[in-house]
């Protein structure tokens, strides 16, 4: 496979103060539910005793600020840097908290990567374990700015089943392998509707689709998670299921689905103990 110019891969890669093990989940297709699927890890990945944090790198449609119900400014003691504001347990920033609400974020690419620039350099977060980082969708320059300048332990493609979205989740998994940041797994959303009222399971966008990329890259299926309305619904409430519902099967599917990110994790070099002690807990 073709590689990327050098400059592109050998950035400065400088380590986040305070921020181990970066987590990069991205997609190929808009829409398949990465943000949800980023929010809801990053709380099951605190459920396991972990000190997590989450940035929403989506700077042209933040949405992890609604997801986790927060709102207002985040203070800047000196102006400067920022403190990450809290939900549930997990810090998160998110270029929505620093922005009104209702503004759109028409940004040309340079401008789009100098803000995620300063997000990554001014956010002060506590010492966590993992950083989860929520990506815009598809391949351009703000995936680019982050392998380019901080050192991403590893990257989760989320797809839907449908073929159109496995199409694009290739493109994901090529850009990563390019960017040199390993691929730790495939998440696939929506993957089957349980009638809440009959009990029966329709694969409404097919099926079988992550298995065969799975088999074809060879990356793992880290997970697969229901299409479940109390998952849009807890999402658009500011209440994320794995928070607000953590006995729900919904819930303890994403549990099992960080557990197996975090087996993966810890199959790598220079991963912090925690994710050890973590992964001994879960048994
Ligand atoms: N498993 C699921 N079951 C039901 N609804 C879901 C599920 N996953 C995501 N959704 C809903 O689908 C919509 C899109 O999800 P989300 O915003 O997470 O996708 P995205 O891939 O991050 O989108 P974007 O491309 O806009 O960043 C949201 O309304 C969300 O609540």
């Amino acid at each position: 496979m073709s590689r990327l110019p050098s400059h592109a891969v050998q950035g400065e890669l400088k380590p986040l103060a305070n921020a181990h093990n970066i987590i990069a989940v991205g997609s190929g297709k808009g829409g398949v539910g990465k943000s949800t699927t980023a929010v809801n890890l990053a709380l099951a990945l605190a459920a396991e005793g972990l000190k997590v944090g989450v940035l929403d790198a989506d700077v042209y449609g933040p949405s992890i600020p609604t997801m986790l119900g927060l709102s207002g400014k985040p203070d800047s003691p000196d102006g400067k840097s920022i403190l990450p504001m809290r939900a549930y347990g997990i810090e998160a920033m998110s270029i929505g908290l620093l922005v009104g609400d209702d503004t759109p974020m028409i940004w040309r690419g340079p401008m789009a990567t100098q803000a995620l620039t300063q997000l990554l350099r001014d956010t002060c977060w506590s010492d966590l374990d993992v950083l989860i980082v929520d990506l815009p969708p598809g391949t351009g320059d703000i995936q680019l700015t982050m392998a380019q300048k901080i050192p991403v332990a590893g990257a989760v493609v989320v797809t839907t089943p449908q073929e159109v979205a496995t199409m694009d989740a290739r493109k994901a998994l090529k850009m990563f392998e390019k960017v040199e940041i390993p691929v730790l797994g495939l998440v696939e959303n929506m993957a089957v509707h349980v009638c809440s009222q009959c009990g029966h399971a329709e694969h409404i966008f097919g099926s079988g689709g992550a298995q065969w990329m799975s088999q074809q890259y060879d990356v793992p299926v880290l997970g697969s998670l229901p299409l479940q309305r109390s998952i849009r619904e807890q999402g658009d409430a500011g209440k994320p299921i794995v928070a607000a519902q953590p006995d729900s099967a919904a819930a303890q599917a994403y549990r099992m689905t960080a557990r197996a990110l975090l087996a993966r994790l810890a199959q790598r070099p220079k991963v912090r103990t925690g994710i050890a002690a973590a992964l001994l807990g879960a048994g």
